[in-house]
């Protein structure tokens, strides 16, 4: 039983899975093998995302979040661990509304039931030096196609997103076509790659190929980046319940431009972490 190595809290958001790690208590240095280290299923504690609450940077947010994918790479935005981090610090605090801050930008997050947390995700970013992309292109339709995954919509929460919508989402090999619509020469940042299928006014069924993750069960940008996009397509009005692998999220495109995230959050186990893990 490990008991002096870095703390850690397995957490979930509809099976998309954390670990996370605290910094204001407990100093620790990151690199991105570290973070392959401490994600990898097999020789690691095994998460879709590392992630670390860091100490506030200014008087306005509780607490900074970085977010880290199992391969590395960083992002500026996780839904679903968003509502994990904004669950633990009202936990601590007693609060039902935290700021968390990430290098996408505010979010605030306010408690809607024990186990259930609504965040504020930011606006939407539809332009496409936001997204980012290669070029000036119309974000409504990419000119990418790969197999039968064609004319998607570009949409950034704080991170990239293209979205397909299909007719039968599990027809599709989506662990296939992923990887390299991830990588396509349009994403200078790559992308997440989801696939979209209406199931009924207000309803929608999504997959996800998520950056530097690959399928997870569930991916809290990317619904915001699906019911955006079917909004601006026309598919549906701007709510949305949209139902991935794991489980639905209640999606709201406000006027204001901003996307606002309802979803519950669990906890799995807590612990420390190897030495040889994270030093
Ligand atoms: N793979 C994503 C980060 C995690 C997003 C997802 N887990 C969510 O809940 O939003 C990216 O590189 O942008």
């Amino acid at each position: 039983m490990n008991t002096t190595g870095q703390p850690f809290i397995k957490m979930h958001g509809l099976g998309n899975d954390f670990v996370i790690l605290d910094s204001r208590t407990h100093a620790l240095a990151l690199t991105p093998d570290r973070v392959r280290a401490v994600a990898d299923r097999h020789t690691g504690i095994g998460c879709d995302q590392l992630i670390v609450i860091e100490p506030a940077r200014n008087a306005v947010s509780d607490a900074w979040m970085t977010i880290y994918n199992p391969d590395g790479s960083q992002s500026g935005a996780c839904g679903n661990a968003t509502r994990c981090v904004a669950w633990l610090l009202m936990q601590e605090s007693g609060a039902d509304k935290v700021v968390i801050e990430t290098v996408a930008g505010l979010l605030d997050a306010e408690r809607r039931g024990p186990l259930l947390v609504a965040v504020d995700m930011g606006p939407a970013r539809l332009d496409w030096r936001d997204i980012p992309l290669a070029q000036a292109v119309d974000t409504l339709h990419l000119p990418i196609s790969t197999g039968a995954l064609v004319d998607p919509v570009g949409v950034s929460m704080g991170n990239p997103h293209a979205v397909f919508f299909v007719d039968d989402v599990e027809a599709l090999d989506l662990a296939a076509l992923g990887p390299v619509l991830e990588h396509h020469a349009l994403f200078p940042e790559r992308a997440n790659i989801e696939i979209a299928q209406v199931l009924a006014p207000g309803r929608i069924r999504m997959r996800v190929w998520e950056r530097g993750a690959g399928i997870t069960r569930a991916c809290g940008s990317g619904a915001c980046a699906v019911a955006v996009a079917a909004a601006r397509r026309g598919l549906m009005g701007r709510a949305a319940e949209v139902v991935l692998d794991g489980g639905t999220l209640a999606i709201e495109w406000l006027a204001d431009n901003h996307v606002l995230m309802t979803g519950p959050v669990a906890t799995s186990f807590a612990g420390r972490l190897d030495s040889s893990l994270l030093p």
